[in-house]
């Protein structure tokens, strides 16, 4: 890896980190009583949260402030749901002490949310926590879902595809050195982002089945999603 590769990453997992859930929303998780409306404030709460982190996160990564205004906008509403099941698959896959995530499983089963959208969404939880991935890997692989070139109404393909590929290179990389005991790795890590395409279409149907129900979005949820 080369100096400004190593300078690269270091930007990109000091994002990472410094914008994580505030522990008092994942406290909340444990405090708060039970019933389906108090969760799925909740679960309001945490995703509002997600996508401010979202935000946050994307504009430290280097060279993403310099693409087209539009094209900025269009690959964080086209990341938005990718990337908020990314980080909290990686936030339940370890920092949470189990409890949290048997409540958190608990509560957004009593949300609303048809068991349909559970299964899959568990399913990549636990393909993600097998992973092991160490907060460089996770930090550059979230990097690598946001700037993916082929969302809607990207007009530069190619810029953000450079921007692209400079990650995947690190990331490669960073894969070798770190699990030289499994060439795959790096390739399984992609399998994950292709699992990940599958709950964008599981997500607009919680939406729908949530606004069915009359449930109330945050603006920012709203502006994200394009909905109401
Ligand atoms: C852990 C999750 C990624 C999973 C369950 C909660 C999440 C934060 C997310 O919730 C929403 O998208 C959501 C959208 C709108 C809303 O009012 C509430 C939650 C889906």
């Amino acid at each position: 890896i080369t100096k400004e590769q190593q300078a690269l990453v270091k930007s990109i997992v000091d994002a990472y980190n410094r914008h994580q859930i505030p522990q008092d929303v994942t406290k909340k998780l444990l405090q708060e009583q039970y019933s389906a409306e108090e969760n799925f404030l909740l679960l309001t709460e945490m995703a509002t949260n997600q996508v401010q982190v979202l935000v946050e996160f994307t504009k430290n990564i280097p060279g993403f402030l310099s693409l087209d205004r539009e094209d900025q906008i269009a690959l964080l509403k086209g990341s938005a749901v990718e990337a908020m099941f990314l980080r909290s698959a990686q936030v339940l896959s370890k920092r949470m002490p189990n409890g949290y995530k048997e409540v958190l499983k608990e509560r957004v089963r009593n949300s609303g949310m048809s068991e349909e959208f559970m299964t899959p969404m568990f399913n990549f939880y636990k393909s993600i926590d097998e992973l092991q991935m160490v907060q460089e890997e996770q930090a550059l692989l979230t990097a690598v879902t946001i700037l993916t070139p082929d969302r809607p109404y990207v007009k530069d393909y190619q810029a953000v595809e450079r921007l692209q590929e400079t990650m995947l290179v690190v990331l490669r990389k960073l894969c070798v050195l770190q699990h030289p005991q499994d060439p795959q790795y790096f390739a399984r890590l992609l399998g994950r982002l292709t699992e990940l395409r599958t709950l964008n279409h599981y997500h607009a149907e919680m939406l729908t089945s949530w606004r069915m129900n009359d449930q109330k979005f945050t603006p920012l949820l709203c502006e994200i999603w394009d909905v109401q």
